[in-house]
């Protein structure tokens, strides 16, 4: 990496402010990018990825400054664009492009294709229209269309050819930097190939930078240099790309990896599979943001659980004010035949099936743990609801919850967030069943 990168982000911020009432006060932030830092060197690509709603968009966006960001500084060939006014942001614009995911919608379909790669050479001062021409004929080329192709309309072309014009479009001002939020999703995977090879084609040929966004790993593997891992708004890991995948750090980026489609057989069975949805942006956990749902979430020394058993004995402790009514579940058990009304169900059958809810062994590989979950339980099913969560929570809580982990350097190579990282003894992700 060079010294002197095209691009460097640091602690960049993007919030939506959440309002209420005809007065529109805040009553919250979604908290859609929230302290990112990386740097992009010249030629380079650098992939974002991460789930949907992680804030890879908001992220290209806000870095453009096509919105403005909330905080942070965006360093683009050794000036801060943070603060440009409009004059520079222009100037800028015409060395950083935005490429988006659906070509059917990047085009005005009254204006000739010719016309819209040639829009941004208008816009930039070029008067002379013959000029205009020659240029987008040329690039028409360069992408794999015809130069006659300048005067048909949009309509005329398929999914995979207007990718092609948005790329023609996106290279004609001859820019530095371009952020390609998901260029191939849209395509079937046989067109994908073919605008990834013309990516890399025209990157050599234009000594281009890219932030290539995409959630499919697949994809970010064969076109990206180094990898950026997002989660809920914040990077959880760094890696070249070939790091990353052989020996990723971060128990996210594990998963993500992992549940990457393959025609190997003996790598089926090491899917990880995450549980629980993406938390709101708008109140994102405590201590580290994957906490509630990293299958190596850090237990307390002082027990020996199996680690599955350990994530569903947290998953218990950290739903039970949302998805724990003691209620329903004598209920639920009247109906299916244990007792004749709801007061005759016993503390040890409810108990029993708050277990079975939470996948939650009858008994627990560590005694002392399970005495004091069996302790919490109880405390539950006899309506002492406070002295349960006292109980769990005195127990059962993690580092992972209690402290937000800061990117650290591995002995990879890589940068990622994570306590494990911290205390240098990656785990191995727990196999699936299946
Ligand atoms: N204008 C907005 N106002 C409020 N919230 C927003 C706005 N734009 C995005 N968000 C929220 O910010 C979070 C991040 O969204 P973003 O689109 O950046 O994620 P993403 O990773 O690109 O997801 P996807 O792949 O689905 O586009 C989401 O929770 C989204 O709902």
């Amino acid at each position: 990496m060079s010294p002197d990168p095209l691009l460097s982000v640091r602690e960049l911020t993007k919030h939506y402010p959440i309002t209420k009432g005809v007065l529109k006060s805040e009553v919250g932030r979604v908290k859609a990018v929230d302290g990112i830092s990386f740097d992009v060197a010249a030629g380079e690509t650098l992939g974002l990825v991460g789930e949907s709603g992680c804030g890879k968009s908001t992220a290209a966006t806000s870095l453009l400054r096509l919105e403005d960001p909330t905080g942070g500084a965006v360093v683009f060939d050794g000036e801060d664009i943070t603060d440009y006014d409009d004059t520079e942001l222009k100037r800028f614009r015409r060395r950083a492009q935005m490429m988006f995911q659906d070509p059917s919608s990047s085009f005005d379909p009254r204006m000739s294709v010719g016309e819209s790669v040639a829009e941004p050479l208008a816009i930039h001062g070029m008067r002379d229209r013959g000029r205009r021409r020659r240029i987008v004929e040329n690039l028409l080329e360069r992408v794999g269309l015809a130069a006659t192709d300048f005067d048909r309309y949009p309509h005329e072309f398929s999914g995979g050819q207007k990718q092609r014009i948005a790329l023609a479009r996106a290279l004609v001002l001859n820019p530095d930097l371009v952020v390609a939020d998901e260029p191939v999703s849209a395509l079937d995977v046989s067109i994908q190939a073919e605008i990834i090879s013309l990516m890399r084609e025209l990157q050599a040929e234009f000594g281009l930078a890219i932030v290539f966004i995409s959630h499919d790993l697949g994809v970010v593997r064969e076109v990206c240099d180094r990898v950026a891992v997002m989660y809920l708004g914040e990077i959880v890991e760094v890696a070249d790309t070939e790091t990353l995948f052989e020996d990723p750090q971060h128990p996210y980026t594990r998963a993500l990896i992992s549940s990457i489609p393959t025609p190997d057989p003996s790598r089926r069975g090491q899917r990880v599979e995450l549980t629980g949805d993406v938390p709101s942006p708008s109140n994102p956990p405590t201590g580290c943001r994957f906490h509630t749902r990293c299958p190596e979430v850090i237990q307390p020394e002082q027990f020996d659980l199996d680690q599955t058993e350990w994530r569903r004995v947290l998953d218990l402790r950290l739903r039970i004010d949302d998805d724990v009514d003691v209620d329903d579940v004598r209920t639920f058990l009247v109906a299916e035949g244990d007792a004749e009304t709801p007061e005759e169900v016993g503390e040890d059958a409810v108990k029993r099936e708050l277990r079975r809810e939470f996948d939650i062994p009858a008994t627990l590989s560590d005694p002392d743990a399970d005495a004091i979950l069996s302790n919490g339980l109880s405390a539950l099913v006899a309506g002492d609801d406070q002295a349960a969560r006292r109980t769990l929570d005195d127990a059962f809580s993690t580092v992972c919850e209690q402290t937000h982990p800061v990117l650290e350097s591995t002995p990879q190579g890589s940068t990622a967030a994570c306590h494990l990282v911290d205390e240098g003894v990656p785990i191995d992700p727990p196999a699936n069943d299946d």
